[in-house]
């Protein structure tokens, strides 16, 4: 794909901004006149679609600063009238392993608010996003990140890897949103409950069987252009009625989700301090380590 930085002057379906624009832009939006850190944004001014790739080694451990990133970057392209989104990693084997655990370790409880509102956030801009999106699933991806490609409307998966939602296993109910979000991709409510109270992760190619992928792609460079025929596959003219027709689709479990914002977030930090869940966390982090 021959991408550059930003900027779609020809037919209008991206607006000029180059990479300083960009910073300014976050700056406006943030207070601060960093650039982006931990991701790095392309838009291909033929196709009108944006590659947002996910940068924060070594596993793309979302942190609040990384997820207000991400956010962002969707809202600039939606401003922008981009067409379409993919979302991918830089690494060659992690997608994105979900929240950042060690953030989550004797945190203080406004560090965790952060973190928390952040992901809330995240999940409630990519959701609902006009834009068409599809996440090109290189590698592992769990919990957080299992959150990211089952927001995304496409899936494209490379093979031998791990795809799901694994918060019992770490000790935490599972989000309202995050179930819905679930439900979206895998309306059987038995095998979503069971997926969900059981933390079960599928390789690449039985999430493929089970329709939580709807395509396994070779390589990385085979998935970028299977998502590129996916996102063109919609002609310009269907884009409102298609985005308006996304949105109803979402609207409601859009509307939980505000009516129970602030419960969700108390829940979960009420969960996260709890000594039992802090120890577990620790000892969970060693375990992570010593497999290195
Ligand atoms: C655990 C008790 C309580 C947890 C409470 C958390 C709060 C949860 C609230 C509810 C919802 C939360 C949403 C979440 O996202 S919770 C996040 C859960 N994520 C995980 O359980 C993923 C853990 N990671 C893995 O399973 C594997 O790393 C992987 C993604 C399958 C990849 O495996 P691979 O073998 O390729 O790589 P490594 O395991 O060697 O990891 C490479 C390095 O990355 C570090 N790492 C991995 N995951 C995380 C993480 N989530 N946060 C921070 N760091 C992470 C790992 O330590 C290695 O680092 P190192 O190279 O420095 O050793």
């Amino acid at each position: 794909m021959a991408a550059r930085i930003m900027n779609l002057p020809k037919h209008g379906l991206c607006h000029l901004m180059r990479t300083s624009a960009l910073a300014r832009h976050y700056a406006g939006s943030t207070g601060s006149a960093s650039p982006p850190q931990f991701t790095t944004l392309s838009v291909d001014d033929k196709t009108g679609i944006a590659t947002l790739t996910l940068n924060r080694p070594p596993a793309n451990a979302l942190n609040a600063a990384f997820m207000g990133e991400i956010a962002r970057s969707i809202k600039e392209l939606e401003k922008s009238k981009c067409r379409g989104l993919i979302l991918t990693s830089s690494s060659e084997r992690i997608f994105c392993a979900g929240l950042d655990l060690k953030e989550c370790y004797q945190a203080e409880a406004s560090h965790l608010q952060g973190i928390w509102v952040a992901l809330q956030n995240l999940w409630h801009t990519l959701y609902s996003t006009p834009l068409i999106t599809v996440a090109l699933i290189n590698g592992h991806t769990v919990a957080g990140g299992g959150m990211l490609a089952l927001s995304s409307e496409y899936r494209i998966m490379l093979p031998n890897f791990k795809i799901g939602i694994n918060e019992t296993m770490v000790g935490l109910a599972v989000p309202m949103w995050l179930i819905d979000t679930y439900l979206n991709v895998i309306p059987n409510r038995r095998v979503a409950e069971w997926d969900l109270t059981a933390s079960r992760i599928y390789k690449s190619e039985h999430a493929l069987k089970a329709g939580l992928v709807d395509e396994l792609a070779a390589s990385k460079e085979q998935g970028l252009e299977r998502a590129v025929a996916f996102i063109s596959s919609y002609p310009k003219h269907s884009l409102v009625a298609r985005a308006i027709t996304k949105r109803q689709f979402r609207e409601k479990d859009l509307k939980n989700f505000e009516d129970n914002r602030q419960h969700d977030l108390e829940i979960f930090l009420s969960n996260i301090q709890k000594p039992n869940v802090q120890s577990y966390l620790g000892e969970y982090l060693e375990s992570l380590k010593k497999k290195a």
